[in-house]
């Protein structure tokens, strides 16, 4: 298996939602008949929580033994636990609320409002990692990493030209200032992120295609958080044809007919 990187063009949003909610079940269905479970880091952002909803409402979806499914967030924003925006509450409203999940296997980030500081969130969020860490790791196996796609670049929230981007040695960090609201938030590092078996990347519209064309050009990571993004065994594009206009022909392949020995 290469570790090439692969770019799915699917349509449109709901074309490319359902194949990858599709993609993801199965995937979990094998990975749990393989580990008897699988870990799964969830990322904010309309295309991330569509393609939650998208799980939700697939028939197959009560195929997956939920209860074996661990749960993580790649990054999350500062905000009290039930606010509309933070990331931990749209995916229960998408999704988590609606399938059988072992809470004890849910990991959200800490919140605001908690009697906790940023720092101390960040470090907790590291210890809780490390706790349910595969043998001489600090974290744990993650099976399939979902990012969203900034138009800047970012991934999670490792924004351009920011130090986050460059962390080498801790697996989450505090971000302060975020360009995209709210100011504060909390990330897993790139290192963390790249730690993953899989990573899975879901872009759609035409204010993502300059980004996941340089992206796939291979600029400074420091430039594009996203071009430094890279699964251990694979990273997949899960892209629509608006966000793929600038992403060269030889690079994609039709998202809908792949079948991919291993997505
Ligand atoms: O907390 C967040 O905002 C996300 O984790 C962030 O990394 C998001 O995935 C991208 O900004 C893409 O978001 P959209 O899909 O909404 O453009």
């Amino acid at each position: 298996m290469t570790n090439e990187r692969r770019v799915l063009v699917h349509p449109d949003k709901p074309s490319l939602a359902g194949s990858v909610a599709a993609r993801f079940i199965t995937k979990m269905i094998d990975v749990i008949e393989d580990r008897g479970e699988a870990t799964v880091v969830l990322t904010g952002g309309t295309m991330g929580i569509s393609i939650l909803a998208a799980i939700r409402d697939s028939s197959a979806r009560d195929s997956v033994d939920w209860k074996r499914v661990n749960v993580w967030w790649g990054d999350e924003r500062w905000l009290p636990r039930d606010d509309a925006e933070r990331n931990e509450k749209q995916a229960r409203d998408a999704l988590l609320d609606h399938i059988a999940l072992d809470e004890k296997r849910v990991h959200p980030f800490p919140a605001a409002g908690e009697g906790i500081e940023l720092n101390e969130a960040s470090q907790l969020y590291a210890s809780e990692l490390a706790s349910h860490a595969a043998e001489g790791s600090t974290l744990p196996i993650f099976d399939i990493t979902f990012l969203g796609l900034g138009p800047d670049g970012h991934i999670a929230s490792l924004f351009p030209n920011r130090g986050g981007i460059l962390e080498e040695t801790l697996s989450v960090i505090a971000v302060r200032n975020s360009p995209k609201p709210p100011p504060e938030r909390l990330s897993l590092t790139l290192p963390a992120i790249n730690s993953s078996l899989r990573v899975w990347l879901v872009v759609a519209g035409a204010d993502k295609a300059s980004a996941l064309g340089l992206t796939l050009a291979d600029v400074s990571v420091h430039e594009v958080p996203a071009s430094g993004a890279q699964g251990r065994k694979r990273t997949l594009f899960f892209v629509d044809n608006e966000a793929a206009a600038e992403v060269p022909e030889n690079l994609t392949t039709p998202g809908l007919f792949w079948t991919g020995e291993d997505a």
